[in-house]
């Protein structure tokens, strides 16, 4: 193939010569007329080219092609260092070439358009594109008109766009309609958008392969549909835990070239019924009662997370539960071995074989049961007590601009594990301390009241007394709404187990008003009495249980992205690219 597709000529970019080669896997090209000492050579891996159109063309801020003739241009992925995070920047690169004849153009343009297809087997032709128009600073929509729809269509991409009317829309969209022809879906938005298609897909996978997402046992099929993030909300974790920064044209560039990066999901259940999905955060205690009180103050945007976080650290919080947890085996990683999860992991390309053993025999890949979590020899369930300021589970690192390194920076993508942090009732300094370390690169576990544990699902529970307590709550009030809300859900449950109807009440967006009267948050400073229990956040929405079971699904979904690409290893080692130690992103 390589030999097949190898087209080699002298071109011009300008008015310097360069002699070109496009072997199947790059195109590269190189100055003459320039001592060997000073020749550099571009180097474009195809599987990173974005288009390639006839003449001399511009796209921005609108298309412009001149010279059809003899000229091509090739647009491609362009890297540079993002400033603040991690993560690459992804720019679209434009090279325009010229040829000494027509005939050496069209044999440029079919060959790289043929290396292309052959190489890019994932490039999205058909997507479905939800944009939030409230998201974040309400900018979903000029962000995909000005900014991706131009790339889209330079890489040939027809999109269905659907600007959302409501909350949950999207979500409903992808589990009842027809979405044949579609290689992906497209959110415009935040982490809630991304949770609505989440939900939508996953749930729309199950009922059609008969599987049902209450049971915690049941093996779920991952969804075939790609996940793309236009990152427009007000937190993009997920878009930044998984890209490494938060910028739409990188985005965009990453579902162009069909990068598949896949996703461990965890799902959330009380009482044998499937409240909700997660991938960035379940947490108990602080986390819980920072969103409780952040509902409070939408108004103030984005910055309402670090006014009830002040709020909530003052109020000196902390919850007794118990927590049972299923350990992953700690031979293949752990959440203290100091690594971190890039572009290209090793630990989650392990974790496909592990999790899909006979990924060609799909009979034995979605029908088995994870018969109660206990046929796996990698360890017993554990049990622990006590008073906790939060209980945290994660299912990646869950990096994000307030925390580069994110709740747990050894987490991996997609081994299958997510890991569970356990903060102890400790003096307010010591837990300031563990919450500061989270803006730092200091090890926020190397704490004594710390522990951290790479778990494969989690059961969290209420002692007795505190049971009691928060049934006295309801009876007297306060946490009226909850017991209702749980009722309301049984009975939901009940009488029809439609997963339409378990997918309203479970992701319904709103917070009723008996709930937001439930809220457990009451500042330390200023009320005699504090709630016994807090609430769980998952993903940014406040779930109406406090006993649950989390279960995490390995690579359950699939996202148009690959992972951190590590800032320091950009480097060009083209020439000798077969003799490089060093893990090499331009030349792959
Ligand atoms: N048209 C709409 N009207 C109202 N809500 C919507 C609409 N479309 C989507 N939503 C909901 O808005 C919520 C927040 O959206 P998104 O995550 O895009 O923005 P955000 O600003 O990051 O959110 P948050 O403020 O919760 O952090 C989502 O949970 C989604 O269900
Ligand atoms: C003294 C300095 C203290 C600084 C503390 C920094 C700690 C930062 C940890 C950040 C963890 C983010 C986890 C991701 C949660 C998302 O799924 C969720 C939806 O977007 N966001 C929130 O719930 C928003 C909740 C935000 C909680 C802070
Ligand atoms: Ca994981």
């Amino acid at each position: 193939m390589e030999t097949d597709l190898r087209l080699e000529s002298s071109l011009w970019v300008g008015n310097k010569r360069y002699r070109a080669v496009l072997t199947g896997w790059h195109l590269r090209w190189t100055e003459v007329d320039k001592k060997d000492r000073d020749k550099k050579t571009i180097s474009v891996p195809v599987a990173e080219v974005v288009g390639v159109e006839e003449g001399r063309v511009e796209i921005l801020p609108q298309k412009l092609v001149e010279d059809k003739d003899k000229e091509f241009t090739v647009f491609y992925v362009k890297r540079s260092s993002s400033g603040g995070s991690f993560g690459l920047l992804w720019r679209l690169g434009r090279t325009q070439f010229s040829c000494p004849s027509r005939v050496l153009r069209d044999q440029w343009t079919k060959q790289l358009r043929t290396a292309l297809k052959t190489h890019s087997p994932l490039r999205p032709h058909r997507l479905l594109v939800f944009i939030n128009p409230f998201g974040g600073k309400r900018k979903g929509r000029k962000i995909y008109h000005s900014l991706v729809a131009p790339l889209f269509e330079l890489a040939g991409i027809s999109s269905h766009v659907i600007v959302t009317e409501w909350a949950n829309q999207a979500r409903d969209h992808l589990l009842k309609k027809d979405l044949t022809g579609f290689d992906g879906v497209v959110c415009v938005g935040g982490d809630g958008m991304f949770s609505e298609i989440l939900h939508g897909l996953i749930g729309r996978t199950q009922q059609e392969a008969g599987l049902c997402e209450n049971d915690p046992a049941v093996t779920l099929q991952p969804c075939s549909l790609h996940i793309g993030i236009i990152p427009a909300g007000s937190t993009d974790c997920v878009c930044y835990a998984t890209v490494g920064v938060i910028d739409p044209v990188t985005s965009a560039l990453h579902i162009i070239i069909g990068d598949s990066q896949p996703l461990d999901v965890c799902s959330v259940h009380h009482a044998s019924a499937l409240v909700r999905y997660s991938v960035s955060l379940v947490g108990y205690g602080f986390y819980g009662d920072v969103l409780a009180e952040s509902e409070k103050h939408r108004w103030m945007g984005p910055l309402r997370y670090d006014y009830s976080g002040a709020m909530v650290y003052l109020s000196n919080r902390s919850y007794a539960g118990i927590i049972q947890y299923l350990p992953a085996d700690p031979m293949i990683s752990t959440p203290r071995d100091k690594t971190r999860c890039l572009s290209g992991c090793s630990v989650c390309s392990r974790s496909t074989e592990r999790l899909f053993p006979h990924s060609s025999d799909s009979a034995s890949l979605y029908s088995s049961h994870f018969s109660q979590f206990s046929s796996d020899s990698e360890g017993e369930w554990q049990s622990v007590e006590g008073r906790f300021k939060c209980v945290s589970l994660t299912c990646m690192s869950s990096s994000c601009p307030r925390s580069p390194l994110g709740l747990s920076p050894s987490a991996h993508l997609a081994d299958g594990t997510g890991d569970l942090i356990l903060v102890w009732d400790t003096h307010p300094l010591g837990f300031l301390k563990f919450l500061h370390r989270h803006t730092s690169t200091q090890d926020q576990f190397d704490l004594p009241f710390v522990e951290v544990h790479r778990v494969k699902a989690i059961r969290f529970l209420l002692p007795s007394s505190d049971k009691a307590e928060e049934a006295y709550e309801e009876i007297m009030g306060q946490g009226h709404g909850r017991a209702e809300e749980e009722r309301g859900y049984q009975e939901t449950v009940n009488r029809s187990s439609s997963q339409q109807h378990l997918a309203e009440k479970s992701t319904g967006r709103e917070m009723t008003n008996e709930q937001k009267t439930a809220s457990p948050f009451l500042c330390g400073l200023c009320c005699s009495k504090s709630p016994s229990v807090s609430v769980w956040n998952c993903d940014g929405e406040i779930l109406p249980f406090t006993e649950i079971l989390c279960r995490i699904h390995g690579q359950l979904v699939r996202l148009y992205a690959r992972g951190i690409e590590d800032s320091t290893n950009i480097h060009d080692c083209s020439e000798q690219h077969d003799k490089c130690e060093r893990r090499c992103i331009l030349n792959k």
